[in-house]
């Protein structure tokens, strides 16, 4: 499936080359700022109709121009307008200078601006090329219109959030609505800067589709578009040992339920077979609660071997509830000729070793799929997690490459990354899929895909996005037994 327009997500830095590659062509840069500006004020008008006066506060750069090129448009539209600028306008530089020189008026400084009921801000401070925390002149005004609470109208990004990884960078606007332009940038999709954008709008600015398409990177929103041409291989009218057996391995008497809801996901989400492999200890407990799933005992490392040798147990789910964590990396290394999603103990096992792990993986077609929450993360990727400079994506990314696995980076804007430099940031899950087990789930539902043979990246996408809906699905204050029973089937069938 191709990708969705919709889908792209481009960085900063990338929409700067896009800028650069449309201008070679011949694309009038200025104009492209007057659509952006226009686009702003007739969102303005739209949405606030009601207002008694639009504020529009115009930062040094690019996005001031945009505000500039907004007022002027609103100006001529007949309705009340303040402006007030961030730094002498006087400074401006090409296109801001010349929507400055046509609006034609005089700016007030920012330090003038006292908020009032009735106002509609339009925050055209900082957008793209946001460097650094907001000076203090624009953190004073920004808390200021918190304080009012009025409704604020964000150019491109809410000024303060680093488009680059949705940081805030010293204080942020939270904007009632976000107007941005050709595609969305990581910071509207990664947190906290999801949250500060309100209701997001993507303008089309007259930008071609082919300019955009050749600097875009790997990332993107995860949708089926991703993932649905792999999913042809779980058609349910197949044999069962065609639709793959996952294998999930049980933790120990008093900690089985985590792996059984694994376990239950992976059938749910298609695998043929799903095997639990559990320890003499737990079997009888395991015995008592099962009925699809089927159960095997597996001991110790010899068992595990002696198991390997059928080749039809084609993926693993191990971690959730094992609590052995001598045997989980013991077990882990025994497999890497297999598919593996590595779970909660799984990873936390291999703190302080993790190249056994990494190296074991390397080589051969990608086939571990880590699932780590924060924790999670920095036990196994330390430098990784602490370095500021990185986004999310960023991080991911590195991990991803460094460990030879697709990295699947929890969190509410959980992030997908293949060691090939893919990403994808997830944005269906609801707030309450927060809740015990639902990491077991959807290990439980990647471990069906790698069961059925899908590339781990694709796997490990459309698990989370299965994941997610599943959770929406449910609803709020649902339970893990509740998720799995909403996983429906792959878009590919429905
Ligand atoms: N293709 C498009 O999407 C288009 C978008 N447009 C708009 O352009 C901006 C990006 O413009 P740009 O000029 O690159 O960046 P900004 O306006 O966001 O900010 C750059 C200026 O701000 C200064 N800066 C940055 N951080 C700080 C800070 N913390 N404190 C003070 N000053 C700061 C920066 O100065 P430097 O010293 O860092 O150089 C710049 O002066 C995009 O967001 C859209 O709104 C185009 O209109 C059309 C094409
Ligand atoms: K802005």
């Amino acid at each position: 499936m191709p990708m969705d327009r919709d889908a792209f997500i481009i960085t900063p830095a990338e929409m700067s080359a896009i800028d650069r590659d449309a201008a070679l062509s011949g694309i009038d840069s200025f104009r492209l700022m007057t659509s952006a500006g226009m686009a702003v004020a007739a969102a303005a008008l739209r949405f606030y109709p009601e207002a008694l006066r639009f504020v529009i506060l115009c930062g040094p750069g690019n996005n001031g121009g945009d505000g500039y090129v907004a007022a002027a448009t609103l100006c001529r539209s007949g309705v009340p307008t303040g402006v007030y600028a961030l730094g002498d306008p006087a400074r401006l530089k090409g296109d801001a200078a010349r929507a400055h020189a046509e609006w034609g008026r005089t700016a007030e400084s920012l330090a003038q601006y006292r908020p009032k009921p009735g106002d509609v801000v339009i925050d055209a401070l900082f957008g793209a090329g946001l460097s650094r925390p907001v000076p203090d002149e624009a953190a004073v005004v920004i808390r200021a219109i918190k304080h009012e609470d009025l409704p604020v109208i964000a150019v491109d990004l809410p000024s303060g959030v680093d488009g680059r990884s949705g940081q805030v960078l010293g204080e942020s606007f939270h904007a009632s609505h976000t107007v941005t332009f050709m595609a969305r940038k990581p910071g509207h999709l990664l947190m906290p800067g999801r949250t500060l954008c309100g209701r997001l709008e993507i303008f089309d600015i007259g930008i071609p589709e082919r300019i955009l398409r050749i600097r875009t990177a790997g990332l993107c929103e995860n949708g089926p578009h991703l993932w649905a041409g792999h999913a042809r291989a779980l058609d349910p009218s197949a044999h069962k040992f065609k639709r793959g057996h996952l294998a999930v391995f049980s933790g120990g008497p008093l900690a089985t339920g985590a792996a059984r809801l694994s376990a239950m996901a992976g059938l749910k989400a298609g695998a043929g077979l799903v095997t639990l492999a559990s320890a003499s200890a737990a079997l009888n407990v395991n015995a008592a609660h099962l009925t699809a799933v089927m159960l095997k005992e597996v001991e110790d490392a010899g068992a595990l071997a002696l198991w390997l040798a059928d080749k039809r147990v084609s993926a693993f789910v191990l971690g959730p509830g094992f609590g052995d964590m001598e045997t989980a990396r013991r077990y882990a290394l025994m497999l890497s000729d297999r598919a593996l999603v590595l779970d909660a103990d799984g990873i936390t096992a291999f703190k302080g070793d993790p190249a056994s792990l990494f190296d074991a993986y390397a080589g051969g077609e990608t086939r571990l799929v880590m699932t780590p929450h924060d924790g999670e993360f920095a036990r196994l990727f330390p430098d990784i997690e602490a370095d500021p400079s990185l986004s999310k994506v960023d991080r991911a990314i590195a991990a991803a490459r460094r460990s030879h696995a697709v990295i699947v980076y929890k969190g509410a804007d959980t992030v997908i990354a293949s060691p090939d430099g893919r990403a994808a940031i997830n944005t269906n899950a609801p707030p309450w899929l927060a809740t015990a087990g639902s990491g077991d789930t959807l290990a439980g539902i990647i471990g069906a895909h790698l069961a059925q043979g899908m590339p781990a990246f694709e796997a490990a996408a459309a698990g989370v996005w299965r994941h997610g809906r599943a959770g929406a699905k449910a609803g709020e204050g649902l339970t893990a037994e509740d998720l799995a029973a909403a996983i429906e089937p792959l878009p590919a069938f429905s």
